[in-house]
């Protein structure tokens, strides 16, 4: 579904990515591990539109992407939650989660859809007139996960969706990227916890200084204690 070849980035003079080059098929979650600052981010960022400076290629879904705008790569099914969440201040959860359908080609679906999302969110569904702001953290950020789910991409990014979430929120939105691939969706997750990302993802990349330096299927890596002490913060 995604494959990413020689990607290389740049924040002004600085080069933060190298030839990146990673693959995600269809109904996979693959996960993107590393020290901070190995690129992680910067690696979804470039595969969202979200950079000025890129060079490579990005092919999703056949079409290569690199000189598309976000809202076209949006358009065209991916979806991107980042680590600061970006929920609006004033608005509700259902407002929050009507901007998920703004510029969605299901926006005349949108009572339907809010409908579909608040049945696997029970906790949304109990707060959607509730100012979203108001909400905890883990909350929050489950918010900002339907949010990108409801416009039903076919590829989420996530990016350390358990930062700063208490242990019974993240065992709950672990549970429900299971069932995101259970019904299909493919995920590419950025997640400090790494014993966590790798018992629940079929695959790893390894980052460092804005170069992949390691691949193995998540199961090869969770018992490789010498590569995640080298390249991981555990
Ligand atoms: N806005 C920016 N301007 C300049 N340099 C940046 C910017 N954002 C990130 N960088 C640099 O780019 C490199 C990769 O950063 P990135 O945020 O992608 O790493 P990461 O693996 O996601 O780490 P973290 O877990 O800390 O977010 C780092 O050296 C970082 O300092």
């Amino acid at each position: 579904m995604l494959q990413i070849s020689k990607l290389n980035a740049w924040y002004g003079a600085s080069h933060a990515l190298q030839d990146i080059s990673l693959e995600v098929a269809r109904g996979e979650i693959v996960c993107l591990i590393g020290r901070n600052g190995a690129g992680k981010t910067t690696t979804l960022k470039s595969i969202m539109g979200l950079m000025d400076r890129t060079r490579g290629s990005v092919i999703f879904k056949g079409k290569e992407l690199l000189q598309q705008p976000a809202h076209i790569r949006f358009a065209l099914g991916l979806a991107y939650v980042p680590e600061e969440r970006r929920i609006v201040q004033g608005l509700s959860v259902r407002e929050n989660l009507r901007l998920g359908l703004v510029a969605s080609a299901e926006k005349k679906r949108e009572a339907e859809l809010i409908g579909e999302i608040a049945m696997i969110f029970p906790r949304l569904a109990e707060r959607m007139d509730q100012e979203a702001v108001t909400m905890s953290g883990g909350e929050q950020q489950m918010l900002a996960i339907a949010r990108a789910m409801i416009a039903k991409p076919d590829l989420i990014m996530l990016d350390e969706p358990s930062e700063g979430i208490m242990p019974v929120l993240v065992d709950e939105m672990f549970e429900l990227f299971r069932s995101m691939k259970a019904q299909g969706t493919t995920v590419l997750l950025v997640e400090q916890n790494v014993e966590l990302a790798l018992d629940i993802a079929d695959r790893a990349y390894v980052l460092d200084q804005g170069a992949v330096v390691h691949q193995a299927s998540a199961q090869d890596l969770l018992a490789d204690d010498e590569i995640k002490e080298r390249y991981c913060s555990v």
